[in-house]
């Protein structure tokens, strides 16, 4: 059956285009994906290799491959025949090269010997059959370029020979012989599916355009342009690489107390009798075990929430805070006045807390709160102004005087931070407030005044098992303990303050959990490194109460199982 009636159609120009070159640089694969659509595997592909022909009887046969011979470029309605011909050099291909109108010359990018070929055997064989008929340039294979050659050779045939890197040809090498030889150039990619339109609409193009020149009446063929040059090739994303995150190295077992000798990043200054004692922490373990500290963390100073103020606070138009400034600063001097201390015994403060026996102590009513007559000033008094921002909190919580944001010498990099300052009532003595702040479930230290300070503070859980310390059922602890850190795990994740960007997203993450976990972290976030002196900007993320800053360090998409264990891990830690 011949079904070819192209020839007798008007104005559609049959092309014929024969296919040469060395031995399987791919030619027959080239013509099955044009005129088949013939796609495969660099596998499929790899694995077989016959030398074959496509024949072009297909043509008279094959409905599909006659429709897809039908091609319009540059308005002109073609019919291409693509003829497949034998690599072998000593074949006669005479009868191919009969009434050709344009020649695909190929050789493959990942065979040197083929694109040698071109010069030495192929150029002056199409000359010698065909002097004036068009030529076009294809370097196949291109996917070779950019393939993992150790696969590539696994999966070729047992006898092949390997293909080594050297044998991998750049762009250049085509361009170089294309232009001498004063032909066009294109290279494409049957696994990539890449070029083959190009080779073939230029090859008709080229077709077209010396068609033109004998045929000159032909005013169809009026638009037809001078074959184009081809947009380069996006390569493939390199696979990823596997990144293999051993554990980190153990840490001495003082988890985050280890923090107290080396604030790092710390980001809260106490204040403790009146100024004269500082003790730095991280607002994060505070926020995270126990309500009270949340919260105070947590307030609206003037509009902004603490945890996530940062430049734009000092910023500030003077003009906008000053009058609540004055206004803050007047109340905090009124509350001053009346600030409530802790009144546990007549003889005195410190003697007081000391004085306590244990029924007194375990006694609710025992921890009386008093009008101070010679309470000291009230750090509000001094810095609520510098600032712009801040707040009196002797009405707010028994222990708190104010708080407010300051910028404090770093105590680690001794460079000036933007820290939250909180004034403590003059009776919190450092030693017992440093055993609450540092180990929120364990008792030390003179128990009595560790859980006047915890009931003072609301630490109730701490408070608790002092209590059950002192009552000899310290088994009961353990029950306590287990539901803080429950509490604990859960508020932690809306207490992040650091953002890795990692390549499939971010993780956000505290600083202070990663450094007190892992030694890698704290080097990171240590010392003269870009990521320990990042401010904690970010004013789109107020919905995060504990502050949320940027880090431009960006880590490997692998690492994200490990800083989220590494979190999650820090957060159940004691
Ligand atoms: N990776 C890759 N391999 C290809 C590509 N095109 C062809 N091949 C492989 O190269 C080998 C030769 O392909 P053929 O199309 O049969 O080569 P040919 O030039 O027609 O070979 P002869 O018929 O011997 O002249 C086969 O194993 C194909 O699978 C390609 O774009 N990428």
């Amino acid at each position: 059956m011949d079904i070819d009636t192209d020839y007798e159609r008007p104005n559609v120009e049959t092309i014929k285009c024969v296919v040469v070159g060395d031995n399987a640089v791919g030619k027959t694969r080239l013509i099955c994906a044009r005129a088949c659509n013939a796609t495969l595997t660099q596998y499929q592909l790899l694995a077989t290799h016959v030398p074959t022909v496509w024949a072009i009887d297909q043509y008279r046969v094959c409905q599909e491959v006659l429709e897809r011979s039908r091609d319009v470029v540059d308005e002109v309605s073609v019919s291409l025949r693509l003829w497949d011909t034998f690599g072998d050099h000593h074949k006669d291909r005479r009868f191919a090269y009969g009434r050709s109108d344009v020649v695909v010359l190929c050789f493959s990018l990942a065979n040197p010997n083929s694109l040698r070929h071109v010069r030495t055997m192929w150029f002056p064989e199409i000359k010698h059959f065909c002097p004036r008929t068009p030529i076009i340039l294809v370097g196949c294979q291109l996917d070779l370029r950019y393939a993992d050659l150790d696969a590539v050779n696994r999966a070729r045939r047992p006898l092949a020979k390997p293909i080594k890197p050297t044998d991998i040809l750049p762009p250049e090498r085509g361009h170089e012989v294309a232009k001498e030889l004063g032909i066009p150039y294109y290279e494409t990619s049957i696994v990539a599916q890449f070029g083959v339109k190009d080779v073939f609409d230029n090859a008709i193009r080229a077709a077209l355009i010396s068609r033109r020149h004998l045929q000159f009446w032909k005013s169809h063929l009026k638009k037809v342009q001078r074959p184009l040059l081809q947009a380069p090739f996006l390569p493939p994303r390199p696979p990823r690489p596997i990144v293999g995150i051993p554990d980190p190295p153990p840490t001495n077992g003082e988890g985050p107390d280890s923090l107290f000798c080396q604030p790092l990043c710390a980001d809260v200054l106490f204040l403790l009798q009146g100024g004269s004692n500082r003790v730095f922490a991280h607002k994060v373990y505070l926020a995270t075990s126990c309500s009270k500290f949340y919260d105070l963390f947590t307030l609206d100073l003037g509009g902004l929430i603490f945890g996530v103020l940062g430049e734009e606070q000092d910023n500030k138009e003077n003009t906008e805070s000053g009058e609540e400034d004055e206004q803050s600063r007047r109340g905090a001097k009124e509350q001053a006045g009346r600030t409530k201390s802790l009144d546990i015994d007549k003889d005195g403060a410190e003697g007081g807390v000391r004085g306590l026996n244990r029924p007194q102590l375990l006694q609710q009513g025992s921890l009386r709160t008093s009008q101070s007559d010679n309470a000291l000033p009230s750090r509000a008094q001094y810095s609520l102004g510098a600032m712009g921002t801040g707040r009196a909190l002797s009405g707010w919580g028994r222990g708190f005087l104010s708080v407010c944001l300051e910028h404090v010498d770093d105590p680690m990099t001794r460079r000036p931070r933007l820290m939250t300052v909180v004034a403590m009532d003059a009776l919190i003595q450092e030693e017992p407030f440093k055993v609450i702040l540092s180990s929120l479930d364990e008792s030390q230290g003179d128990l009595m005044q560790v859980a006047t300070i915890a009931e003072l503070l609301e630490v109730f859980d701490l408070r608790m098992m002092v209590a059950n310390v002192l009552n000899r059922e310290s088994f009961m602890n353990q029950e306590i303990t287990k539901a803080f850190h429950v509490r604990r795990a859960n508020r932690i994740k809306e207490c992040l303050n650091v953002v890795f960007r990692l390549d499939d997203g971010c993780l956000p993450a505290h600083k202070p959990l990663l450094i007190s976990s892992c030694d890698w972290m704290a080097a990171m976030f240590r010392g003269s490194f870009k990521e320990s002196y990042i401010e904690e900007v970010s004013s789109s993320v107020q919905d995060r109460p504990l502050g949320y800053s940027e880090n431009g360090g960006a880590v490997n998409d692998s690492a994200q199982s490990f800083l989220g264990s590494m979190l999650l891990s820090s957060g159940n830690s004691g």
